[in-house]
């Protein structure tokens, strides 16, 4: 066996007899089911939300693990105080955020890399509605990251019988496939809203993540990720799951409601309200065509109705599948 695939292998047997401190920024429904899943295997685990005030330095010092699970938006904010704290050499960052900058269209984990250059930092991600997470149901996930023995680290963090964490050398195409896919989950909710039924559904799906492997490669992330938990894995999940925000966005939408008013009573964040701003103008930009997208994000502007969407999406011109 190669000696680094061996240092990997016994990381992973040794996972729960080697506790770690972990301190989980954001106590959101995510960053709470991150806490508990870390918590259940042993770790040492501190939850900090932003209503508890300042992080103290002798929190952070000694963490081996910092996750941040907050939304975007609280992103810059909580990268800008961690800077300003003591931390262990080793201390790895971890992501669990799936959002984009709006002025930068940065994803998370390039936020975190880029104030922390010298840190590894592991972006996790995958099919985990937290609801069903926290009732026990069994889940899996990927963390990503071009460290390797971070990656490794954090699967042994948060793995369990009820939790299978793989580990994925494209951090990139791990974030934007989780990210990427609220932007189709708000179709989704479209399609299930209008009652299109399965083939219409199918088809969203389908070409949603032709879309986002589309944009993905141009960012620079590897195809067969978005094929993986991250991509086709939580594209389907949150598609189907009246559980997902970014769905019950798209249901309600079709149901005739204003965005604003269904943002008022959501319960938590939709963050593919925002992700389709970002993604359309990075879109534009680099000129890379996305239809659907294009039709969510008009939508969301109310420039047109859920029903002139779908006729503007089945009206294009017609194409070859693998264009
Ligand atoms: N829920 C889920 O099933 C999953 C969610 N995610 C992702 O995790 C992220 C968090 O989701 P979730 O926990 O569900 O969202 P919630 O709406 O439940 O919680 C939002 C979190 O973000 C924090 N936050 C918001 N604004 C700020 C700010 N300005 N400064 C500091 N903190 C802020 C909140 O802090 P505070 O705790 O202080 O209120 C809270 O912890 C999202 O990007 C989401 O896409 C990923 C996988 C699964
Ligand atoms: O990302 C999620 C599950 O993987 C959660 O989806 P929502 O943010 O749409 O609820």
């Amino acid at each position: 066996m190669h000696p680094k695939s061996q240092s990997l292998a016994s990381d992973r047997q040794h996972s729960t007899q080697n506790p770690k401190s972990v301190v989980v920024l954001g106590a959101g429904a995510w960053g709470t089911t991150l806490a508990s899943l870390a918590a259940a295997n042993g770790h040492r685990v501190q939850v900090r939300s932003r209503r508890d005030g300042a992080i103290s330095p002798s929190e952070i010092e000694r963490a081996d693990v910092v996750v941040s699970a907050v939304s975007m938006q609280g992103v810059a904010t909580v990268v800008r105080e961690i800077q300003t704290l003591p931390l262990l050499p080793a201390t790895i960052f971890v992501t669990a955020t799936k959002g984009l900058d709006p002025v930068t269209t940065l994803t998370p984990a390039q936020i975190w890399q880029a104030a922390f250059p010298d840190r590894s930092v592991v972006v996790l991600c995958g099919p985990n509605l937290a609801k069903e997470i926290q009732q026990g149901l069994p889940a899996a996930t990927v963390a990503g990251s071009t460290d390797d023995n971070a990656a490794v680290a954090v699967q042994a963090v948060f793995s369990s019988p009820q939790f299978r964490v793989y580990t994925n050398s494209d951090p990139l195409g791990v974030e934007l496939g989780g990210t990427l896919k609220n932007v189709m989950a708000i179709a989704a909710g479209v399609c299930d809203g209008l009652h299109l039924g399965t083939n219409a559904k199918a088809a969203l799906v389908t070409r949603g993540l032709t879309e986002i492997i589309r944009i993905g490669n141009s960012w620079g992330a590897k195809t067969e990720t978005f094929y993986g938990l991250s991509g086709l894995g939580d594209l389907l999940a949150t598609c189907n799951s009246p559980l997902s925000r970014n769905y019950q966005v798209g249901y309600q939408l079709a149901q005739g409601k204003t965005l604003s008013a269904i943002l008022a009573h959501l319960e938590g964040t939709a963050e593919g309200v925002n992700t389709t701003q970002v993604l359309m103008q990075r879109a534009r930009q680099q000129d890379i065509y996305m239809p659907i997208t294009a039709e969510v994000y008009r939508l969301l502007q109310a420039e047109i109705t859920p029903k002139q969407a779908l006729e503007a999406l089945m009206l294009r011109d017609l194409k070859s599948e693998l264009l």
